[in-house]
């Protein structure tokens, strides 16, 4: 961790006030140093996340897989050390040790409810990850432990009938299609099984397709047909997101508003539902099995896949704590060389704007400034983070009363040129 953020996120971690709920949208926070957000905050979202949600996924993972007792004695540990106890370092014997005493050298021995809440929650799922043995040489190495939760998901009734209405979409005119798939995409993210653990089900369609920011008709600009772009799309979630955002995919390079793409995903399991690159066969199998529409659709991109026109990448720093500020000098090349990079996902907004307490009048340009490049953010709203409002929306949003920051009811559409 650079000195410039260890000393922002320790002096103002404790100074945070909560965020989040009618009335925080005045918040004053400056544009420049907005309160970093942690989970010490009684009622707050993240708090919730770490008193609620964490110990539920422990019960929900151990109960998946017939796991031994070295795990269920690990789960138990994570579990007490999750609800009482301090943050502790890796083993020296894990592989990724040192990586992580350099994210949170600070951290390690404090509260995990008194640590930067993106920081407590990607640790979190290594710690999880750990427990299960899915990094150490044994039977469970490489084992995803939401794999149930994903295979499921996929099989449902729901992505059949998902599918069948492909079928109908195919007549109408290129750009009706356009923006129903691209606002497809944007649904899909209500389907984020971490979510559910303690949300419920806000699965695609089943809340107001409500969107607080719609600057699509910029993306679409930056994308005209036959220009030769290289789109890259950072993934969020498995299955009924995945599958959404593979159909997008496909538009584009069909209607050549892209020539390539490249979909980056994480190099393992991640935040629950978080595609890696089995989760994209998976969803390219069920797309390519599929009748009608959806199995040209997966025919299509099956053949893109083995001509290089859609390529699969898994970068590490995927599965960081850190935001993209601070993206190494590859990837920083990689989305450089891109027309446009489309993110996913409440996780990459906060990872892209900075998962601060930031008012949301911030304009998005302004929080998106360093990104090396066109960037499109395409996310339901499921965590305080929120920029880019324009101030009538902000109003309406705070008199509406309702948790539109975390409820997942509302989503957004953001670009940057
Ligand atoms: O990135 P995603 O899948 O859209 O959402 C991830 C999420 O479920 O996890 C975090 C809380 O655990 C929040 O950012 C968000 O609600």
């Amino acid at each position: 961790m650079s000195d410039k953020r260890k000393a922002r996120t320790v002096a103002e971690t404790p100074t945070h006030s909560p965020v989040g709920g009618p009335g925080s949208g005045s918040r004053p926070a400056s544009e420049q140093d907005a309160p970093v957000i942690v989970s010490n905050v009684p009622g707050s979202f993240a708090r919730g996340v770490l008193a609620n949600r964490h110990p539920a996924l422990i019960e929900q993972v151990r109960d998946a897989f017939p796991y031994g007792p070295r795990q269920h004695e690990a789960l138990d540990a994570l579990l007490d050390a999750n609800n009482n106890g301090v943050i502790e370092p890796l083993a020296p014997s894990e592989s990724d040790q040192e990586l992580w005493w350099g994210w949170g050298r600070e951290l390690f021995g404090r509260s995990w409810f008194d640590a930067p809440f993106l920081w407590a929650e990607s640790y979190f799922y290594r710690r999880l990850l750990g427990a299960v043995g899915y990094f150490g040489a044994g039977p469970w190495q490489g084992v995803d432990p939401f794999a149930p939760f994903k295979r499921a998901e996929l099989r449902g009734t729901a992505v059949d009938e998902e599918l069948r209405a492909l079928d109908a979409l195919a007549g109408v005119p290129a750009d009706e299609r356009a923006t129903a798939l691209l606002h497809a995409s944007v649904r899909g993210n209500r389907a984020d099984l971490g979510f559910r653990v303690t949300e419920g089900d806000t699965a695609p369609g089943a809340a107001a397709d409500d969107l607080v920011a719609d600057d699509s008709p910029l993306l679409w600009q930056l994308l005209p047909a036959g220009a030769g772009a290289t789109v890259a799309v950072v993934a969020d979630n498995a299955g009924r997101e995945l599958i959404p955002d593979l159909i997008l995919i496909d538009h584009l390079l069909l209607h050549r508003h892209a020539e390539r793409i490249v979909l980056h995903v994480k190099p393992y399991p991640y935040y629950v539902s978080d595609a890696m690159t089995a989760d994209v066969v998976d969803c390219l199998r069920r797309l390519a099995e599929a009748p009608g529409e959806a199995g040209r659709i997966g025919s299509r991109l099956w053949d893109a896949m083995a001509t290089g026109r859609l390529e699969v990448r898994a970068h590490p720093f995927f599965c960081s704590p850190l935001p993209y500020e601070e993206m190494p000098g590859d990837l920083r090349a990689e989305f450089a060389a891109a027309t446009v990079t489309i993110l996913k996902g409440d996780l990459n907004y906060r990872r892209l704007v900075g998962d601060r307490a930031w008012n949301a009048t911030t304009p998005f340009a302004d929080r998106t400034a360093y990104f090396p490049g066109a960037a499109a953010a395409l996310r339901t709203l499921k965590s305080d983070v929120t920029v880019g409002l324009e101030q009538e929306t902000l109003d309406a949003l705070e008199r509406s009363g309702t948790a539109w920051r975390t409820s997942g009811t509302h989503a957004l559409i953001q670009v940057r040129g």
